[in-house]
């Protein structure tokens, strides 16, 4: 999988130049060869002239079982040399040990990521087709674009199919028809509207002239158009029947769905019950709050803090900390319930590039939780390639920990190891909580050292566009600062998650995003972050 990250993209553009000049040698040595070929043709007059008359004239029957015989073996022996592609084949083999050549699984991985975007940052179809990411509002244009072709247009619309995307399925395999060549216009017109069952019209491109040697027809792409809008028409009628329901009847109606999705088996039913509602899939919040995470993405949502008396930012020596004496840190309080700050200036560029060094050999794509087993999978809330640093890994890596310690004022003997997180384009993590949940088995929760109290987060890289850190339920969004950390508490005082912490890792539009996660734990924070009077608190 190369798709997650920024340095496995880096490798492709090698990849690219290798091939390239694998393929223009292959070219080449093929065309001489058949050069050779026709002028060996062509100098064969037993072979490449004649009549009927032949039969009855010695010399052009002489020709002809000559050009039938020995000329044709010498052809035949051309034809058959496949040094050339052997030559070739030999190259793509070695290339293909050397590194690793994206699979089906990456391009879904790419396609979907670039759907992402455009869902999250609102990008309009025909732009994006046409090689621009976004208008000015949110991303320069790229300035070395691309048009896309049918082809591709109709490989974004499949793949927003299969991942039950619609809305975005039924706008790319409109687009592919839009550009389909414009000498089938005429027959291509007269099958539209027999195959959109809902008889709206599409429009095909007359005038634009889009360089396409298309290999899937336009009957395929308006087969796969009209499942869709057959699909997403259904999918509506089953929306308003859901908004119109009342909550015992919905209890009801989830009981229905998850007995039925597990075939009568109890424990999974069970299971099934508590993941759809835990998903929110049929509840009316879900989608406000979605709108609402995508929107702090595109900066939208403007955060309280400008008027907030008590949100403000000071220099900290951490109560006389020798080492924040004479340098005292940034803190800027972004949230007072639950408290979220940020520290400005608080990992310089070289302790960043160190990190970064010792961790990009082992970045491996990220995994996720599993609610119900407890173990470690890999996921599609979360895009991203991870890894972990240990104190031993270079002196370096203890003194961010110490340093965490510092300017936390918690103990770090029970937090989990430095972990470093790259995105690429489209990288992002869905909305999470990172305390385990009541009930929820999780491997960073052990019996003696309890949940991840509080996080620090590490912005190790400015981000072109996008990559925000957000937070739907406090309407706030975190802007990465190379060289900045946010930090948090993701339980309350009482040891309960606060599910206002609940946050996000909007997707990449443009550029790369390095980030480090320090989690902390409960035991030995006793008496540095004592529980309250109150017990709700
Ligand atoms: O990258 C970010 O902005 C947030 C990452 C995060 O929430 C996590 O890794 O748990
Ligand atoms: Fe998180």
């Amino acid at each position: 999988e190369v798709f997650t990250s920024q340095s496995d993209l880096e490798s492709l553009i090698y990849l690219r130049r290798e091939v390239k000049s694998a393929i223009d040698e292959y070219i080449q040595k093929e065309e001489s060869r058949l050069e050779y070929l026709k002028e060996r043709l062509k100098s064969s007059r037993g072979l490449s002239s004649g009549d009927e008359s032949d039969a009855t004239n010695p010399i052009n029957a002489f020709l002809l079982v000559k050009g039938l015989s020995l000329d044709l073996a010498e052809i035949v022996a051309v034809t058959g040399d496949r040094d050339s592609f052997k030559e070739f084949a030999r190259r793509m083999e070695e290339l293909n040990e050397a590194t690793t050549f994206p699979d089906n699984e990456d391009i879904s991985g790419a396609a979907l990521g670039l759907i992402r975007l455009q869902d999250t940052y609102q990008l309009d179809t025909k732009s994006i087709a046409n090689g621009a990411l976004g208008d000015s509002c949110c991303a320069p244009e790229l300035s070395d674009f691309r048009l896309l072709p049918v082809d591709d247009c109709f490989e974004l619309g499949r793949q927003s199919y299969l991942s039950k995307d619609y809305d975005y399925a039924i706008q790319w395999f409109t687009e592919a028809l839009f550009r389909y060549p414009s000498t089938e216009v005429e027959d291509s017109i007269a099958n539209v509207s027999m195959l959109l069952p809902h008889g709206e019209e599409v429009l095909i491109s007359t005038d634009l002239e889009f360089e396409s040697s298309s290999k899937v027809s336009k009957s395929k792409i308006l087969d796969y158009l009209s499942w869709a809008k057959d699909i997403k028409k259904t999918l509506e009628i089953g929306k308003d029947f859901l908004a119109k329901l009342t909550g015992l009847e919905m209890d009801a109606f989830v009981d229905q769905v998850a007995r039925a999705v597990s075939g009568g088996d109890q424990e999974e039913t069970k299971q099934k019950r508590v993941a759809l509602k835990s998903n929110n899939l049929f509840f009316k919040d879900r989608d406000t709050l979605e709108a609402r995470y995508k929107s702090l993405c595109r900066g939208e949502t403007k955060s309280n803090s400008s008027i907030n008396p008590m949100l403000k930012c000071y220099f900290s020596s951490r109560g006389n900390n020798p080492y924040y004496l004479i340098g005292p840190i940034k803190e800027e309080i972004l949230n007072l319930s639950p408290l979220i700050k940020i520290f400005r200036n608080i990992i310089h560029d070289e302790e960043i590039e160190k990190i970064k060094e010792l961790a990009k050999p082992r970045l491996e794509t990220a995994m996720v939780v599993n609610v119900f087993t407890g173990s470690n999978e890999k996921s599609q809330t979360r895009v991203s390639k991870t890894a972990w640093l240990v104190d031993e890994d270079d002196p370096i890596v203890s003194k961010i920990n110490q340093r965490v310690g510092f300017v936390t004022g918690l103990s770090m003997e029970t937090a989990e190891l430095l972990q470093i997180a790259n995105y690429g384009i489209g990288g992002m993590y869905l909305p999470h909580y990172d305390y385990a949940q009541p009930g929820q088995t999780a491997s960073f929760v052990t019996n003696t050292d309890g949940n991840r109290i509080a996080t620090l987060l590490f912005y190790m890289s400015d981000v072109e566009k996008g990559g925000a850190t957000v937070f739907p339920k406090l309407n706030l969004s975190v802007w990465p600062e190379k060289g900045s950390a946010a930090f948090w508490y993701n339980l309350k005082k009482n040891g309960d998650g606060d599910s206002g912490t609940q946050h996000a890792a909007c997707p990449v539009l443009l550029g790369t995003k390095f980030v480090s996660n320090k989690w902390i734990h409960e035991r030995g924070q006793e008496f540095r972050r004592r529980c309250s009077l109150k017990p709700n608190e």
